[in-house]
């Protein structure tokens, strides 16, 4: 999967009717729209479908008037187009559009499959679950199509959470309209939606949320020294494997100085790491009252018991900015909102959907959850998996779908939390490090280990310069 292009606004489905109700209030008319929004999928049709015979799918709704416009247009572009229908558009552009068709229109049940699907029948407007019979007839044009395009979002899944509804597999590419929804990025539209390609469409979406994007990095100024990169702590626990995995990913995500502290002294690379022996809290207190650290991770194999409680409740009651991952994340629990919310420094917390679900309500939307969690905490909070979710305490949002399904091994989280360590470190932001993270995993291939991911970050940080 891929989205194009990066960076880009995502509305909910009601933050989309506001934007086309202003788009309407600044003298647009709803033909004119729904003409555009035609017109941008009909080209991606033709394009990907390189002439082959269309069969374009038509719903009741406002989805099923764009539909009507494109088989028009590419039937004008001399293409062989045939339409098939659920109910008919009653009002509006969409009734318009419909009229204006003049072939033939099919039944759903009864039309033959073609080359090239165009799934017009559900857009923004989808409000239950497809009707049985209706997403075994979509999902059996689909598979027996090369190519299928959805206009804004595939028919079946949920616009603001990405919930499967009977959405077909093997979606070519979606034609997102005026602005992404959180459909094309979470949960089962991560894979339902094929490419995803964003159409401007003159709508001006005001998002505050958005896909990410490739971040600009600088290199360190001509008189920078190690302290200024960043100095960052790694706090490590029973199991040394993780927090070294952290520590060598700060190392190589750009920190100038980086400090494994750990109960006994640690064994193995790389030596640039400067190994520190803590005896428990009270020496883990001391050794963060440093004020040049400028991020301590917490949590990669810090292990669960006691000793591992000790060592947290001092990250926690620090002054410096704290990481927060794994094991760390379990022990706080349901506590965990209360806990940070009265920290003096910054926190950032890394989640899977596992560790989220020990400390927040994880129902709904994930990025509503995800925001809900940061404001709740006053934490940023890094909600990871297939669909990552950045969100900050003031209501902003970045997401980081279509990375490498590769990152799904053991160690690869004890990776991203020393890089966000090293990227707040140094003075960037949580999104740089999951792009990062990323870029690293595709430029790894295949089967990688989490330690090979490490090599390729600073390849990674080298495509930001
Ligand atoms: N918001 C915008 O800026 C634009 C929106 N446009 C299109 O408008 C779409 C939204 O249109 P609508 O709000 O009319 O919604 P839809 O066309 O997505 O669907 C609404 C219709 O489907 C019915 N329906 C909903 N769920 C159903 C289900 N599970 N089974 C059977 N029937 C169901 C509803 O009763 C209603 O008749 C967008 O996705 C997009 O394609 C474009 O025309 C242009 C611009
Ligand atoms: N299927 C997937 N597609 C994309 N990214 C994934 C997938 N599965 C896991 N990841 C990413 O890999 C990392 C795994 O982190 P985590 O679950 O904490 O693993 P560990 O604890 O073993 O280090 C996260 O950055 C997560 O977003
Ligand atoms: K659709």
């Amino acid at each position: 999967m891929r989205i194009l292009p990066s960076g880009a606004p995502i509305l909910r489905a009601d933050e989309m009717r506001a934007a086309e109700q202003r788009c309407f209030g600044a003298g647009v008319s709803q033909s004119e729209l729904m003409e555009r929004a035609s017109l941008a999928v009909a080209r991606e049709v033709a394009r990907l479908g390189a002439g082959q015979p269309a069969l374009v799918l038509a719903g009741p709704g406002n989805n099923g008037g764009d539909a009507y416009g494109v088989a028009r247009l590419l039937r004008g572009w001399g293409h062989d187009v045939a339409v098939a229908a659920i109910g008919r558009p009653t009002s509006g552009a969409a009734a318009a559009n419909a009229a204006a068709w003049q072939g033939k229109v099919e039944s759903l049940e009864q039309v033959s499959a073609r080359p090239v699907l165009v799934d017009g029948l559900f857009g923004t407007g989808m409000s239950c679950a497809l009707d049985a019979p209706v997403a075994a007839h979509l999902a059996r044009l689909v598979a027996a199509a090369s190519v299928s395009v959805a206009i804004d979002i595939p028919s079946g899944i949920e616009t603001d959470t990405g919930l499967d509804l009977g959405a077909p597999d093997g979606i070519t590419a979606t034609v997102a309209l005026g602005a992404l929804k959180p459909a094309h990025l979470l949960g089962a539209g991560v894979s339902k939606c094929g490419h995803v390609l964003l159409a401007d469409i003159g709508v001006e979406p005001g998002a505050i949320w958005s896909s990410i994007a490739r971040p600009r990095l600088q290199a360190p100024e001509p008189q920078a020294h190690k302290y200024d990169r960043g100095l960052v702590v790694v706090v490590a626990g029973s199991m040394a494997g993780a927090s070294r995995l952290a520590a060598r990913a700060a190392l190589h995500g750009g920190a100038g100085y980086v400090i494994l502290a750990a109960p006994e002294p640690a064994t193995g690379g790389p030596d640039a790491i400067v190994q520190r022996t803590i005896e428990g809290r009270d020496a883990l207190a001391e050794l963060l009252t440093d004020p040049r650290i400028g991020a301590v991770v917490i949590g990669p194999g810090l292990g669960r018991d006691e000793a591992a409680k000790d060592l947290l409740e001092a990250a926690i009651g620090c002054e410096r900015d704290l990481v927060i991952d794994g094991d760390a994340l379990s022990l706080l629990g349901e506590a965990a909102a209360e806990r940070l919310r009265t920290r003096k420094a910054a926190t950032l917390l890394t989640p899977h959907a596992g560790e989220f679900a020990r400390m927040f309500d994880a129902a709904g939307s994930k990025i509503e959850a995800t925001l809900a969690a940061a404001r709740n905490s006053g934490a940023t909070v890094i909600h990871k998996g297939a669909d990552t979710v950045i969100a900050w305490a003031g209501g902003k949002a970045v997401v980081a779908s279509a990375a490498s399904s590769w990152l799904s091994t053991a160690g690869t989280g004890d990776v991203l939390a020393g890089l966000v360590a090293a990227r707040h470190a140094a003075g960037g932001s949580a999104d740089e490090a999951v792009w990062l993270h990323s870029r690293a995993a595709r430029l790894a291939g295949p089967a990688f280990a989490a330690d090979d991911l490490i090599g390729r970050i600073p390849v990674a940080m080298g495509e930001c310069l």
